[in-house]
C-alpha cells in the first residue's frame, strides 16, 4: 500500500460517534475520508468493499458471509443507560407484542429479541418502520424501539407512549455487564496500514476535548448542549476493555441462541 493511499471509513451518522471520528479527515492530512450514514446502512459498503473501516452494528460481525473482523480501536458501548436505544409501549410492556422496530438498526432490534422474554409472555412481534420517513409509530403497533438522536430530538408523544424500558440498562440487569452497540469492523483481507493507529490517536484527543465536541455537535444534531456532554462523557463509552469483549461474546451466545429456537419451530 502507498503511504498516500485514501482510506474509505463508514461511520454511524448519530451525534454518539463524534468522539470516535470528529476531526479524523483533517487530522489525516486528507487519507481519510469519513462518509456518514444510519448504523444499518454501513455493512453493505463494507461488504461492498468500498470502505476500508466502519463503525458497524456489533450484530453484523456475527451475521455476515464476509467474515468481517473487529478492529479494537474503538466501539460505542454503555454500562447500563444509553438514553438512545429506548422501547416506549403505550401499556407496561408485560401486555405488548407488536412493536415498531427502528430500521436505522441492527444490534438492538436483536437486543430486544434478546431481552423480550424477561418483559413479556407475549410473543415479540416486530414491524420494520422508518422513523425519518414518518415520526410517528404505525397504527396498531403496541410499542416502538428508537436509537440514536431521533430518541432526543423527536421521540413518539410520551402521553399515547407512557412506559420506557432502556435497553442498556435492561441488559445490565440482566448480565452484570455492558453493552457494545458497535465496532470497528474491516473485511479480514484489507490492509489497514496505520489506520488503526489515526483512530486511537483521534479517539484519545476527542476524550480530552468532549466539553467543545460536544458543544459542536449538540447544535449540529439539536441537542441540549448539557445532555450531549453527559451523553458522551459519562453514559457512553468508547474504549473497548476486557469486560466489553465478554459483553459481545455474551451477546453473540444469546443471537446464536434464538436463531436456533426459531430454526427449531
Ligand atoms: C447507543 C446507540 O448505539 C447504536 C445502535 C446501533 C444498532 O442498534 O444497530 C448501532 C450503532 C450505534 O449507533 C444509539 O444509536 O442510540
Amino acid at each position: 500500500m502507498s503511504a498516500d493511499a485514501v482510506f474509505h471509513v463508514g461511520c454511524v451518522s448519530y451525534l454518539n460517534a463524534t468522539p470516535l471520528i470528529a476531526g479524523l479527515e483533517s487530522a489525516s492530512g486528507g487519507r481519510v475520508r469519513v462518509h456518514f450514514d444510519v448504523p444499518s446502512g454501513l455493512l453493505s459498503g463494507l461488504e461492498g468493499g468500498y470502505f476500508d473501516l466502519a463503525l458497524c452494528p456489533v450484530v453484523d460481525q456475527f451475521r455476515s458471509s464476509a467474515g468481517l473482523r473487529l478492529v479494537p480501536v474503538g466501539g460505542i458501548a454503555c454500562r447500563g443507560r444509553t438514553h438512545t436505544v429506548k422501547l416506549f409501549t403505550r401499556r407496561p410492556i408485560a401486555q405488548c407484542a407488536r412493536i415498531a422496530a427502528d430500521t436505522d438498526s441492527h444490534t438492538s432490534v436483536n437486543l430486544l429479541r434478546v431481552l423480550w422474554p424477561d418483559r413479556s409472555p407475549e410473543p415479540l412481534e416486530l414491524v420494520a418502520h422508518d422513523f425519518h420517513a414518518d415520526p410517528e409509530p404505525p397504527a396498531g403497533v403496541d410499542g416502538a424501539l428508537l436509537i440514536g438522536d431521533k430518541v432526543v430530538t423527536s421521540p413518539p408523544s410520551s402521553e399515547a407512549f407512557a412506559y420506557t424500558l432502556d435497553l442498556g440498562e435492561a441488559w445490565l440487569e440482566r448480565t452484570g455487564l455492558p453493552f457494545v452497540f458497535a465496532t470497528w469492523m474491516a473485511r479480514p483481507e484489507r490492509e489497514l496500514g496505520d489506520l488503526p493507529d489515526l483512530l486511537t490517536a483521534q479517539l484519545d484527543r476527542n476524550l480530552g476535548d468532549l466539553e467543545r465536541l460536544a458543544g459542536a455537535a449538540a447544535e449540529a444534531k439539536g441537542w441540549p448542549a448539557d445532555l450531549a456532554l453527559a451523553y458522551l462523557s459519562e453514559i457512553l463509552h468508547y474504549r473497548l476493555a476486557a469486560d466489553d469483549l465478554r459483553a459481545i461474546e455474551r451477546f453473540r451466545e444469546a443471537v446464536a441462541n434464538l436463531e436456533s429456537v426459531r430454526q427449531q419451530a
